[in-house]
């Protein structure tokens, strides 16, 4: 345990993490055990609180959150997400405390169609993620999956466009962050919300 993140803090990092992610699974976008979510606890050192591996995300408790340093590595508590580095990185290139990934059809079926990034323009929906609605192309960069974090967190650094708060892993799922966890998952709802919308209307 680090002398400045005590037991209480994380679980209450816990308590929301898991009411987050009941809420992402209800929208089916956690099946099988897929997704985790993080939310940092403090910046220097960078501390985060993220989802435990391999648990069902539709039934977490408070206590199914670990305490992972800036490379993801647990500090306190069981085995984090495989993802917990990926989510260290966002967190420290971005600015972001609260990072979110899940596995949504629509990201993935985009991902495919458009491998080169996802324009989104002329949509009211794109306040959402602070951007004005009209004459402005926003681009939902894509990237390659790997199973190697650091290798994804170079794609992801590389990729992205600070006008928009997410990235999708192609064949994967879904990146988004925000200040906190309340603003990431609406960023999640509006990117994904986009991403829907592309894939009907096409
Ligand atoms: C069907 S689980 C897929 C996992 O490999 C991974 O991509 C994922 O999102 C969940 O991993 P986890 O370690 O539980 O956080
Ligand atoms: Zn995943």
């Amino acid at each position: 345990m680090t002398a400045d993140i005590s037991a209480l803090d994380l679980e209450e990092a816990g308590a929301v993490l898991a009411a987050e992610s009941a809420r992402f699974a209800s929208f089916g976008w956690m099946r099988g055990t897929s997704g985790n979510l993080s939310v940092v606890l403090s910046r220097d050192p960078l501390r985060l609180a993220v989802t435990a591996s391999g648990h069902d995300k539709g039934e977490l408790t408070p206590a199914d959150v670990v305490l992972v340093d800036g490379q993801g590595a647990a500090v306190h508590g069981g085995k984090p997400s495989a993802e917990a580095e990926l989510h260290a990185r966002v967190a420290a290139l971005t600015g972001a405390g609260a990072v979110v990934h899940v596995h949504t059809v629509a990201s993935v079926a985009m991902g495919r169609r458009e491998p080169g990034g996802i324009v989104f323009s002329d949509l009211e929906m794109l306040k959402g993620v602070g951007q004005p609605a009209h004459e402005v192309e926003v681009t939902l960069p894509v990237i390659a999956n790997s199973q190697d974090m650091k290798v994804l967190g170079d794609r992801l650094e590389e990729a992205r466009d600070p006008r928009m708060p997410a990235v999708v892993v192609a064949g994967h799922g879904l990146y988004v962050w925000g200040a906190d966890p309340r603003q990431a998952r609406h960023h999640t709802e509006v990117v994904e919300w986009l991403l829907e919308l592309e894939l009907t209307g096409r």
